[in-house]
């Protein structure tokens, strides 16, 4: 699903208006009904009373409309008008509408006491939304202040929490939701890791709107973010089909290239995740003191044996493998710098390149003209700043991500709690997928073992990365499901991964 911009999505507002021959009064009560559809869902009357505090744009009309509709529907509602600016159209129709009814409407003014929400409140921010054109200050940044940190009460945003700039930073205040209902069509900055304070739980709301693609020229030119969502129904389409005359042939022998003294739990891990993700043969390259461990934690793989004990200096032929997958628990040695320098030299195809084989990477930076187009990188934000630098924040690590990704024809993912997926055409993934309790010890190498079987079976490599980090997170999220967050480990996930690929088999059919 497409990700817009603010200008985007006031353009497909306009838009949708145009074509339809309709109000925008009556969009927003039709963007509204879908909102409180899928509130009413998740909060019952009996859930608290409704507070509902609405400001002067339409983002506040949203608010109005959603308090005479949930009012209607028996919540005991109760609206705060902040009076802070001149009324929208749509807002003063509904702040004139929602008057008429009888349930308490206080107005507010800067200077006023703070309302004090009452404990169990269900308070909806409708102050601002995407119209947002400064940072909030004085008494409004204060108000929000306040009841950030009100205990005892479920903070619900009405599109993005009040404060927070659809395409960019936040450098003022922001009302941190305890859920984030997003209007339309997801918005860049609920993604960025750093904003996930303020955004909680996000559920997107849809509702009927004008086709995306009448507006995607609209912005500046060359404008590098995240632009695709990924959904289920979406990943579920990549999934390759089996036939029944395929065997273990047809599915890819992968190599895998990890593990050192102390760290072949990694090459453990990420050796199952590559079968488990369907590959058909995995060999494992390994230091001596690693070969019988992996033989006996994992006798599904095959191993070659590198001529030292503790690390990887040398890998033999290359020529029969469909990928490599290189750097779990590798070790950042100098002479297993010089066997990636003759990994990369030899091999021409697309591998997956991760952890220790990336920190090798930003060491020498020559290693990383040798890596073959195509390739995936994998790297978590503090390898990525070895690699790329550092940067401000989420929004200039992205252009760096996209742009690195195009100009070297790489795949590159970015590890956050909603990972990046860059490609060489430019278009850049949102993961939707994962929880907390993956981050426990190697969920990495795991990602890199499903990337690594899904290139081996033949997937392109945005492909593999796009439908591997999803699976990798949906797997991570049925294991949560089945056994808590706090139990997880890494294991859990690869052997999740069956049932992940179960769910994305009935989502398709
Ligand atoms: N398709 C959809 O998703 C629909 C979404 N809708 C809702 O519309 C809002 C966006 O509405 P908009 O009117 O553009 O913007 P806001 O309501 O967020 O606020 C604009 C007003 O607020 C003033 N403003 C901006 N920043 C500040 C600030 N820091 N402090 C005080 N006041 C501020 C702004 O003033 P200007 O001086 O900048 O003009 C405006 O007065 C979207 O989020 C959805 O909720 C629609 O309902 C239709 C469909
Ligand atoms: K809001």
């Amino acid at each position: 699903m497409q990700i817009l911009s603010g200008q985007q999505l006031r353009a497909l507002d306009e838009m949708t208006v145009h074509e339809e021959g309709i109000t925008s009064l009556e969009l927003m009560e039709r963007a509204v009904t879908a909102f409180t559809g899928s509130f009413c869902k998740q909060f019952r009357p009996s859930s608290g009373p409704i507070l509902i505090v609405c400001g002067t744009g339409n983002n506040g009309g949203d608010g109005f409309a959603t308090a005479r509709q949930l009012h209607r529907a028996g919540y005991n509602t109760h609206v705060v008008a902040a009076e802070f600016g001149k009324r929208s159209p749509d807002n003063q129709a509904n702040f004139n509408a929602a008057k008429r009814l009888d349930f308490p409407f206080t107005l507010l003014r800067a200077g006023n006491p703070f309302p004090k929400p009452a404990p169990g409140v269900i308070l909806i921010d409708a102050l601002l939304g995407t119209g947002l054109s400064r940072p909030l200050e004085g008494y409004w940044a204060e108000l929000i202040e306040r009841w950030n940190e009100t205990e005892d009460i479920t903070r619900v945003a009405l599109d993005v929490p009040s404060g927070l700039p659809a395409d960019g930073p936040a450098t003022g205040a922001v009302f941190m939701a305890d859920h984030t209902f997003v209007l339309g069509y997801p918005k860049v900055a609920i993604f960025a890791p750093e904003n996930a304070v303020y955004v909680g739980e996000m559920s997107l709301v849809k509702f009927k709107l004008s086709s995306v693609r009448t507006v995607l020229h609209v912005g500046p030119e060359g404008d590098i973010r995240p632009n695709q969502m990924l959904t289920e129904g979406y990943v579920a389409t990549l999934v390759k089909k089996r036939g029944n005359s395929d065997h273990k042939g047809t599915f890819g022998h992968a190599l895998l290239v990890a593990g050192s003294f102390g760290k072949m739990g990694a090459a453990v891990i990420a050796a199952r995740a590559v079968l488990r993700a369907g590959a058909g043969l995995v060999t494992c390259h390994v230091p001596r003191s690693g070969y019988e461990i992996m033989q006996i934690s994992f006798p599904e793989a095959m191993c070659t044996v590198d001529a030292h004990w503790y690390q990887t200096t040398g890998v033999g032929d290359l020529s029969q493998y469909a990928t490599i997958g290189i750097g779990p628990g590798l070790g950042t040695e100098q002479l297993t710098a010089a066997a990636l320098r003759d990994v990369l030299t030899r091999y021409a195809k697309p591998l997956v390149i991760d952890a220790d084989a990336l920190n090798l990477i930003a060491q020498s930076p020559s290693l990383f003209a040798l890596i073959p187009k195509g390739s995936i990188l994998t790297p978590h934000p503090k390898e990525f700043e070895r690699l790329f630098g550092k940067t401000a924040d989420s929004f200039a690590r992205w252009r760096v991500q996209g742009e690195a990704a195009k100009r070297n024809e790489l795949v590159i993912l970015l590890k956050t709690n909603h990972t990046t997926i860059a490609t060489p055409t430019g278009k850049i993934y949102v993961n939707t997928t994962g929880n907390p309790g993956m981050g426990t010890a190697g969920t990495g190498d795991a990602l890199t073992g499903i990337l690594t079987g899904l290139l081996a079976q033949g997937y392109e490599p945005a492909t593999a990365a796009t439908l591997g980090v999803y699976l990798h997170g949906l797997a991570g999220d049925l294991a949560a499901e089945a056994l808590s967050q706090e139990f997880l480990l890494a294991e859990d996930v690869v052997n999740h991964v069956g049932a992940a690929y179960q769910e994305l088999a009935r989502v398709r059919n």
